[in-house]
């Protein structure tokens, strides 16, 4: 795909876009019990909205699942009891150790060479609205190769020293096993920081060619768990990313309260639906 916006009889067909969709965490900050993905709102898995709302832009047709390992023939059947739109394909892959790794075996199933753009997209994410994905479908299209979904960061953000031995899996650094006070080495202007979410749109090439490049990185500063979103391996790369704005309902449910809110926000939607 090129990158260049082309105009009238010039331009190509464009090709399908597909999703691949990491669930395969085990959602310790939410606190024990099964894998995050599978964990139901308002009565259905989280997993399921974040399909559901990938499928509902019309411009999707594969979707790769990424799984817990142990599990990918319940989340198949899982699904399956789903029904999608016929467009959609669905597959259902094993996961890594890792957000990044997962995501990497998720775009090594795409398959379809027709795919030229992929969008990257937290099953932990369910509610993002169909406009969201349609702005970041419509930005890789018009020749952007790298699009996050993003929003101003509320909060005032202080960097600190790295620590001096990683975090033990999933624990957060500012929790209950964080030191009790940790030096501030930097504020940096909030005017300047943006909060991302997902889906990230990328040209399918650039997003495969920074995961092959990347699959060994680790990063230390962040508790060796990889790069935590897709734009971070292409932006390694001197690939240009932009923002485009992103939506307060696609939230990344992550800790207990998170659930409540999404449970909220799904609430009021039966009840602007009429139900
Ligand atoms: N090895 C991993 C880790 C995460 N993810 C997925 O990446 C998304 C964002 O990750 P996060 O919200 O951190 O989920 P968890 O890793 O499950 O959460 P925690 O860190 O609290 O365990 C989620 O949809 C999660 O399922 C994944 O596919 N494979
Ligand atoms: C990709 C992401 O959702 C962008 O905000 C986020 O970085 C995922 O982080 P997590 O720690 O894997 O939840």
């Amino acid at each position: 795909m090129t990158h260049t916006p082309l105009t009238g009889a010039a331009r190509p067909a464009p090709g399908r876009t597909a999703v691949v969709i990491p669930a395969a965490g085990r959602g310790v900050r939410l606190g024990p019990g099964t894998p995050k993905a599978l964990r139901p709102l308002g009565g259905v898995p989280m997993l399921v909205h974040a399909v559901r709302a990938m499928a509902r832009s019309t411009s999707v047709g594969p979707i790769v699942v990424v799984a817990p390992a142990d599990d990918v023939p319940g989340v198949r059947s899982l699904l399956d009891g789903h029904p999608l739109p016929d467009r959609v394909t669905l597959r259902v892959v094993p996961g890594g150790g890792t957000r990044q790794e997962s995501v990497r075996l998720g775009l090594a199933a795409i398959g379809d060479p027709d795919v030229d753009v992929v969008l990257v997209h937290d099953a932990a994410r369910p509610l993002v609205p169909v406009d969201t994905v349609e702005t970041v479908v419509a930005a890789v299209r018009a020749g952007a190769p790298a699009v996050v979904p993003a929003l101003p960061v509320t909060d005032t953000v202080k960097q600190v020293a790295p620590p001096a031995a990683p975090a033990a899996d999933g624990v957060d650094t500012v929790g209950g096993t964080a030191p009790a006070a940790e030096p501030v080495v930097a504020t940096p202007a909030r005017a300047l920081l943006r909060a991302v979410q997902t889906p990230q749109g990328f040209d399918r090439s650039v997003l495969v060619a920074a995961h092959e490049a990347g699959s060994a990185a680790t990063d230390e500063a962040n508790g060796g768990e990889g790069a935590t979103d897709c734009a971070a391996l292409v932006e390694r790369r001197g690939v240009p990313v932009v923002l485009v704005r992103g939506h307060e309902e696609a939230f990344k449910v992550t800790r207990p309260l998170d659930l409540l809110l999404a449970e909220a926000v799904l609430a009021r939607r039966s009840v602007a639906d009429g139900w």
